[in-house]
């Protein structure tokens, strides 16, 4: 499942749903969103899920700009006490790349065992979590805004009570330039990143093609957040 990279910036999808498990499904648009339209029809019925905030998970290709259009929404959306931006835990050194809690293998998988993680899982070598905060800024009914795997999509939506999913993508030789510009991989590190292409459950709320400077991606980003926090009235922060 590809996304067809023109139209004003707003991905659709092609083919017959074979990857999602959903037939002739489409990409809901920024129009949709702004009709409500839920992305949690179909999401399994569980025990209780973390919210009643909205978790927006913003999911893509590695150097699509996910770190960098959150990090440029973030500035946008200062002083908006309902949207939060979520802090990652990563078995990753700290880098100039995001602004992560590091922690090592032991410490990691200590949060596991104590289920302190809201979410986390596995990609490229390394373990990635939530923290607690998130559960507890979701509890107060705001909204929070996390660098998401697309593989972990699935167990998000069992996990949460409210899901958004908002695809960041660039064409692939903007990809591989960025990952290499970027310096933070290795070239075999970044070939595996440039193959990993794991499906969505579920179409993207919004895509974002961040193939222009990086503050017209950011003010996109910080858009479609704005919208989707509208979507998610009534459930203010208290
Ligand atoms: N619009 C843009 N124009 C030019 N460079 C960009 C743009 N967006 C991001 N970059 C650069 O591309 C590189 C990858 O961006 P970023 O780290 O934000 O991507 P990512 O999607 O979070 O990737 P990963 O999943 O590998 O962490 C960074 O060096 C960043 O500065
Ligand atoms: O390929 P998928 O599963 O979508 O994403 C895998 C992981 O890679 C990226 O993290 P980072 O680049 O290591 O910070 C994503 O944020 C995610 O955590």
């Amino acid at each position: 499942m590809r996304p067809n990279l023109a139209r004003d910036g707003v991905a659709t999808y092609d083919g017959d749903g074979d990857e999602t498990g959903v037939a002739g499904v489409s990409g809901r648009t920024e129009a949709d969103i702004d009709a409500g339209i839920s992305p949690e029809a179909g999401a399994p019925a569980g025990a209780a899920r973390l919210g009643p905030g909205t978790l927006v998970l913003v999911v893509g290709p590695s150097g699509a700009g996910k770190d960098t259009l959150i990090r440029e929404a973030c500035r946008r959306l200062a002083g908006r006490d309902d949207i939060r931006f979520a802090r990652r835990r990563i078995t990753r050194p700290v880098d100039a790349t995001e602004d992560h809690v590091s922690l090592d293998a032991a410490a990691f998988a200590r949060g596991v065992a104590a289920g302190e993680f809201p979410l986390h899982w596995q990609a490229n070598g390394l373990a990635y979590a939530l923290g607690p905060e998130v559960a507890a800024d979701l509890a107060a009914g705001r909204m929070v805004v996390a660098n998401g795997s697309r593989g972990a999509v699935a167990e998000a939506r069992r996990r949460f009570a409210a899901v958004r999913i908002v695809m960041v993508t660039a064409p692939p030789e903007l990809l591989a330039a960025r990952i290499a510009a970027r310096g933070r991989e290795g070239a075999e590190d970044a070939a595996r990143r440039l193959k990993r292409e794991p499906a969505l459950p579920v179409p993207p709320d919004a895509t974002i093609v961040n193939d222009g400077v990086p503050e017209a991606g950011g003010a996109r980003l910080a858009d479609v957040l704005a919208r989707l926090a509208e979507n998610c009235q009534g459930r203010g922060p208290r």
